[in-house]
């Protein structure tokens, strides 16, 4: 592959950067590699060699077609980069608690930090993953479903509107949008784009988030700051730029010589990054630093208002739900979703703010006779587990996924829903002579199902 000479020559000022390997590595093929779900990982046989970085990391030793597991559909593992998963590692070793943290995860779609983030947390932590453009935060919606998580909220806002939530985060992460070398092995269209003019031009976007978010964060709280991009006007020099601006420091990590990570410091302030280049590492190109904050910030106090009565709705809809320590909300006219007690506060507070694309668990909506589920019920890991269910096969699961007949026998009638190796995937709702697919249109699998 013909790298572009201006990296090239930016990064042999990078510590650690050994040329003929990265070139080398550059026209070798790239490793597929995936992320088990702590819980629904029993509805999926998908194996492969574990990384070393991340409990439940897989490398595969070929790629499938995960549009044809219906295991991929119910969430029983992420599809993501190994680089990536590197964040567990470095939460493991920076964020003191798991408990009761508020967690932003600012530049979130599609969703692979988000969902690695929330296997992570106690139920009684908060996570919002906020993406800005909003096309993809609905595909960012639709993989926080899949994983299934009640305290994972999605907001689709810029980073500025943030600025006004004085103090509130424990944790912020920003996978900032950045100039992509890192994926030129997977994405032709990376290489092809790259210009020093975009560099900088993302150089100075980075700052500008920061800059956003900044007031956000805690006294003491941590910016994981991560970008996919291996030139240091996106990563060292960021990490300058922040240390001239606030008083910070950046929280070391320790790595093993053989995981091939390197670690980097910031030119300047000497603050600590760790870097991931094909041919030393396996996986693909990334940066990631922890970022504490070293400066007061303004405290936000929380009221919680008296909440509006919601003993009826939790008589229709309380049948969902595995445990009933679960507050209802009014996201709105139509609705009701499912949050923790603890977050009702946070609630009352963030839905006067912020464009909301889901808090909690939607539960769904009451109609003349009936209660009718949501989806985000079915995947749920707080879905009651004798909810009506019934067990498909592959092939009945892929026709489901396509939202075709799937010739089901079940005397049954009401709604049930569909279940692949126990793996919640949507609704059907059974009458007398048909069943009706209620696999939301825009969930439904495109692609032509080869016969087998
Ligand atoms: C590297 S991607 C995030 C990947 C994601 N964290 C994950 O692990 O799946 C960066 C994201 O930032 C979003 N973005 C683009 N411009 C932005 C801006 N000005 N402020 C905040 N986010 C932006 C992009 O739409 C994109 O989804």
């Amino acid at each position: 592959m013909n790298l572009p000479d201006p990296l090239l020559i930016d990064l042999r000022k990078v510590q650690g950067f050994d040329e003929s390997s990265f070139q080398k590595a550059h026209d070798e093929p790239v490793t597929t590699s995936v992320r088990l779900h702590p819980i629904k990982r029993s509805g999926t046989d998908i194996s492969g060699d574990a990384i070393p970085w991340s409990n439940g990391g897989i490398y595969l030793a070929q790629r499938p077609v995960f549009t044809l597991d219906p295991a991929f559909h119910g969430g029983a593992y992420y599809v993501q980069e190994a680089s990536s998963m590197f964040l567990e590692h470095v939460w493991n070793s920076t964020v003191p608690q798991t408990e009761g943290l508020r967690v932003l995860d600012l530049c979130a779609a599609p969703g692979g930090k988000s969902t690695l983030i929330a296997s992570l947390l106690t139920n009684d932590s908060l996570l919002i993953s906020n993406e800005v453009i909003r096309a993809r935060a609905t595909i960012l919606e639709e993989n926080i479903v899949r994983w299934g998580y009640t305290n994972n909220w999605v907001t689709c806002n810029d980073p500025r509107d943030f600025t006004k939530l004085g103090g509130y985060f424990d944790v912020i992460v920003i996978d900032a949008p950045c100039s992509g070398s890192g994926l030129f092995r997977k994405d032709q269209n990376a290489l092809r784009d790259w210009t020093e003019a975009n560099v900088d031009l993302c150089s100075a976007r980075q700052q500008r988030i920061l800059a956003d978010v900044w007031p956000a964060l805690k006294e003491n709280g941590l910016i994981i700051y991560a970008t996919c991009s291996f030139s240091p006007q996106e990563d060292e020099d960021i990490l300058d730029w922040i240390a001239n601006e606030y008083k910070t420091e950046t929280v070391p990590v320790s790595i093993r010589d053989e995981w091939g990570i390197v670690e980097t410091r910031s030119p300047k302030h000497k603050m600590h990054g760790y870097r991931f280049f094909p041919g030393k590492a396996k996986g693909e190109g990334f940066f990631i630093s922890a970022i504490r904050k070293k400066e007061s910030a303004s405290t936000l106090f929380l009221r919680r208002a008296k909440a509006a009565d919601m003993s009826k709705i939790k008589q229709q809809a309380g049948h969902l739900l595995a445990n009933d320590n679960l507050q209802y909300i009014q996201p709105d006219k139509e609705s009701y979703n499912a949050i923790a007690a603890a977050h009702e506060a946070d609630w009352q507070l963030l839905q006067k703010l912020f464009y909301f694309r889901r808090a909690g668990l939607p539960l769904g909506a009451p109609s003349a006779k009936d209660w009718i589920p949501a989806h985000d019920v079915a995947l749920s890991i707080d879905a009651n587990l004798s909810l009506p269910a019934i067990d498909v096969t592959r092939e009945q699961a892929l026709k489901f996924l396509k939202r075709e007949d799937m010739n089901l026998d079940s005397a049954a009638r009401g709604w049930q829903i569909i279940k692949f190796n126990n793996l919640g995937l949507g609704w059907i709702k059974s009458l007398q002579n048909r069943a009706n697919n209620h696999l939301p249109k825009n969930w439904r699998i495109r692609m032509e199902i080869p016969e087998t």
